[in-house]
Parts: C-alpha cells; structure tokens; sequence
C-alpha cells in the first residue's frame, strides 16, 4: 500500500456526547494525528443501545458538535445514525460506512478504554472487526482485561498503529493520549447544580447550553 493510501483512513468516533467535551476533543485530534488518518468524524448516537435515552435530543447533541468543530477541516459530524429509528447499533453503522467508503479503505472505530471493556456486550460484537479496525484510548486507571473470551479476542489482534493503515479491518491498537478527566456527566452535574461547565467544553458549546437552557434540570 502507498504512503497516500495510508493516511486515507477514516477515524469514527462514536458516541453519546451529552455533550461533547475538551477530553472529546483534544484525544480525537492527538489521535487522528497518532494513527494517521485523513479525517475522523464524531458519529453521534441517536438512542444508545445501553444506556438510559440522554434528556436532550439528538439533534442538540450533534449541533453541539458542529459548533465545537467549526474551523477543524479534518473533523466533520457524521448524522447517520439520527437518520435510523431504534436502538443506534454501531454494527449497523458500520455497514452503512462500508457502503459508503467501499471495502478497500482503512476505517477505525475509535472509543475510549472503558467502552472497549464492554465491547462483548454490544450487539453482534464479534462481528465488528470484519468492517473495521478498534482504536481504544487509554484512560488513566485503564487495565487490559486479564481473561475472558473478550480479553482473549483483544489479545489475539493486537496491533500497532501502521498495521491499521495498512490494511482495511481486523486490528485493535490501544493508545496513552494526553489524559483529560473530563466527563459529560460531570458537566451535566455541575450544570444541574447551577455551577459553571466552562472550560470543559468549548466556548461555542457553553453558550450552546444557555441559550437553550439544557442540563438545567
Ligand atoms: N475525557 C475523555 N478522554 C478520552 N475519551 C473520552 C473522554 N470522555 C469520554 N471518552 C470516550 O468518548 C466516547 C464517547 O463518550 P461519551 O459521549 O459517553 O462521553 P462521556 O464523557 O464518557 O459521557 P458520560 O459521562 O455521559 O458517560 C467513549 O468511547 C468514551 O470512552
Ligand atoms: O452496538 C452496540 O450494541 C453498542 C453498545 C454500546 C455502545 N455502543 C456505541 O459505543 C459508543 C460509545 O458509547 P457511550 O455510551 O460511551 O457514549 C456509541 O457510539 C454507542 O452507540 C454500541
């Protein structure tokens, strides 16, 4: 593969993102720039598939993201999972972007540790690496699970960050980034408790939040 196939890979980072914050943020560009890949789009979910339904809608949460990656050409929000009724499978999704992008392009589904160490609960979880690669995000406190069927698959396609450029699926690649203890629902408390969430999330983002009154209540 040459070098400009390469740095083609798209990065997919889904999520709830209520809302998207700073450790959102700085850990997808440091990412994207760690693997390469061309661009990275924030995939918001329409209903969490594990989670309870987050109080704002989707369409908040995915303008949310528009306004913190407004001037960053090589992020954009990718809606399609607003498009689908039901639960937002990623299994789903992922067929979606492999019509989109062809079968030859390296594409990487990129969530943080604590997400990957629930991957065997997600549907059709072992189907996930025949559309594409996992890049994980190593939190601090973050342990690679010891044993178990999920620790064993994890092990078994290790890889690092030039095999997943090089190939279209099937690699799980785990990366330290600069680590930023942000939560949503940290933000979401500090705002239900009528404190500021400024500086964790965007300038654009914060303003967002008042002037449509969210996480008030
Ligand atoms: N500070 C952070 N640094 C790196 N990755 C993060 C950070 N916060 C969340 N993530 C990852 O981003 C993805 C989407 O996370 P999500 O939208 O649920 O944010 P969250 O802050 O974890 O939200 P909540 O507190 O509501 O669970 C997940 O894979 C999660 O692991
Ligand atoms: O497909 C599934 O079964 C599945 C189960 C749990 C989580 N996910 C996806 O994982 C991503 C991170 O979820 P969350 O809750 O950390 O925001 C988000 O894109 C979810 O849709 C997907």
């Amino acid at each position: 593969m040459s070098e400009s196939q390469a740095a083609n890979a798209l990065a997919v980072f889904g999520g709830t993102f209520n809302p998207v914050h700073l450790g959102h943020l700085r850990s997808a560009i440091e990412l994207l720039e760690h693997l390469p890949a061309s661009e990275l789009r924030f995939m918001p979910c329409s209903l969490p598939p594990h989670r309870e339904p987050p109080g704002i809608s989707a369409r908040q949460r995915a303008a949310m993201i528009e306004l913190a990656i407004a001037g960053e050409p090589r992020f954009s929000c990718d809606t399609r999972e607003l498009e689908r009724a039901g639960p937002s499978y990623t299994i789903d999704s992922l067929d979606s972007l492999r019509q989109e992008i062809g079968g030859q392009r390296s594409l990487i589904l990129v969530m943080g540790c604590d997400a990957l160490l629930g991957l065997d609960r997600w549907h059709r979880w072992q189907e996930l690496l025949e559309h594409c690669h996992i890049a994980a995000i190593a939190r601090p406190g973050w342990e690679w699970p010891r044993d178990g069927e999920l620790a064993a698959y994890l092990e078994s396609r290790e890889s690092k960050a030039p095999e997943l450029t090089a190939r279209p699926a099937g690699g799980v690649h785990i990366t330290s980034l600069r680590p930023l203890e942000i939560s949503a629902t940290e933000i979401r408390r500090l705002l239900q408790s009528g404190r500021s969430a400024r500086y964790l999330v965007p300038d654009a983002v914060h303003t967002y939040i008042h002037q449509h009154r969210l996480y008030t209540q």
